[in-house]
């Protein structure tokens, strides 16, 4: 079998091994030093140095296939040509009106723009978050990872999935929360997105983590969907029905692709009864989040809860997961953590460096730049308890 160590040396360029064998050598020169009793502070410096240097051309240059998720020296605009990234960022930064509260301004546009969004931001997301491109709340004891898949497995539960049962994932990212899904129930999960890099993408980890038997990616648009009436068992959307224009839209063709009787949960992106359009500040902060998130606009989750009634559903359940533990830590807490551990910033010299040696496609530094914006929008949202973006509402298509 191979090592690591020879996969690195076969997949790397020689003058960077070259560099790393030099580096190994005077690691173990200045090793031998500290084990002799002889280490000054040269020494020291050389080890902290040289181990500094080895982790990180580790971690930039491992091997793709022992890596989840894709290094920093892979960021690419998903199925937009590296030459056209800063155009499609600029055209989509100027897709949002000046006014407050105006979020796009040519609804029309909505869809392709929310697709040009995830071209550019679907690396950055799996490089600095992983492969569920949603929040959790924390839960006591537990790690980020496991409060993740908690987060989407009470979605199996609500749903009532089992063997045998067909679900679908109402826009779908990468995959991470149909992994979790179809493989804690057993039900084959159908995910539509609209981004074509992103169904790549899933189709990949499926193939990587044995689940692409249950687990289905298709590239369309959640507002036409490609399939026929009455179809699944159950539906989920998480923190995706945000995208459309008006939630009416997807509402209704969730509805019209479920069987009689079964239930459609979806993690709603909301303004909280806390939200005052009086307030500037509330509305800035919802502004900036409608534009770092690609979204049209932002809804409350009384309209939420009115449209899944218009299209036919009966409301079950609506609740906010944001507030409803009094245990739990705030699904805000992982962002906040970034930013205060100093991770963010590293991210953003790691950015700044791949761009500069034209690793990373130009207009990369300004998509990053607008996730850091965005990120210290989201704290403030989630602080002032102005926003959630997981208002619970359960759904039920009438027998
Ligand atoms: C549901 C949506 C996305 C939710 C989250 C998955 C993402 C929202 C903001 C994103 C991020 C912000 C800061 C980035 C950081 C600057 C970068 O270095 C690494 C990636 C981030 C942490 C990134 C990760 C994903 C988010 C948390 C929306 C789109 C409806
Ligand atoms: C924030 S991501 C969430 C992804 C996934 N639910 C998760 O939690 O990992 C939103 C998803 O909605 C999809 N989406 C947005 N608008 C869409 C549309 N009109 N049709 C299909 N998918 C859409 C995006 O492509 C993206 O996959």
């Amino acid at each position: 079998m191979q090592s690591g160590a020879e996969a690195i040396a076969r997949d790397t360029p020689s003058n960077v091994m070259d560099t790393l064998d030099r580096l190994q050598h005077s690691l173990q020169h200045a090793w031998d030093h500290v084990k002799h009793g002889k280490a000054d502070k040269d020494t020291a410096i050389t080890v902290a140095g040289s181990v500094a240097v080895l982790a990180g051309a580790y971690y930039l240059l491992k091997p793709k296939k022992y890596r989840k998720r894709p290094g920093a020296s892979e960021l690419t605009g998903g199925s937009i040509s590296r030459d056209h990234v800063q155009k499609e960022f600029d055209d989509y930064s100027k897709a949002y009106g000046e006014n407050p509260g105006e979020g796009i301004t040519e609804r029309s546009k909505t869809t392709e723009l929310v697709n040009v969004f995830y071209d550019l931001v679907t690396d950055l997301y799996e490089w600095g978050w992983g492969q569920s491109f949603h929040f959790s709340p924390r839960l006591p004891g537990k790690d980020w990872a496991s409060s993740e898949a908690a987060h989407e497995s009470r979605l199996a539960a609500l749903l009532r999935l089992g063997p045998g049962k067909k679900c679908l994932d109402v826009g779908c990212g990468v995959g991470g929360p149909m992994r979790t899904i179809a493989s804690t129930s057993g039900a084959e999960v159908t995910g539509i997105t609209i981004n074509d890099y992103q169904v790549s993408r899933a189709k990949h980890h499926n193939e990587k983590m044995g689940v692409a038997d249950l687990c289905k990616p298709v590239q369309g648009n959640f507002l036409k969907m490609p399939f026929q009436k009455e179809t699944f068992d159950g539906a989920y959307a998480i923190e995706a029905t945000c995208h459309a224009n008006k939630l009416e839209e997807v509402y209704g063709e969730v509805f019209r692709v479920l069987k009689p009787g079964s239930y459609f949960c979806s993690y709603e992106w909301v303004a909280t009864k806390e939200f005052d359009p009086n307030d500037e500040d509330h509305v800035r902060i919802i502004d900036e989040i409608n534009f770092g998130n690609g979204l049209p606009e932002m809804r409350t989750y009384k309209e939420a809860e009115q449209a899944g009634k218009h299209v036919g559903f009966e409301l079950v359940n609506s609740v906010d997961i944001a507030v409803a533990s009094p245990v739990a830590g705030p699904w805000y807490g992982r962002l906040k953590w970034l930013r205060d551990s100093g991770l963010i910033g590293v991210n953003r010299t790691l950015v700044n460096i791949m761009s500069f040696l034209h690793l990373a496609p130009t207009g990369m530094h300004d998509v990053h730049e607008m996730l850091v914006k965005v990120s210290l929008s989201l704290v403030q949202g989630g602080e002032s308890g102005v926003f959630s973006p997981m208002h619970l509402l359960m759904f039920r298509k009438p027998e």
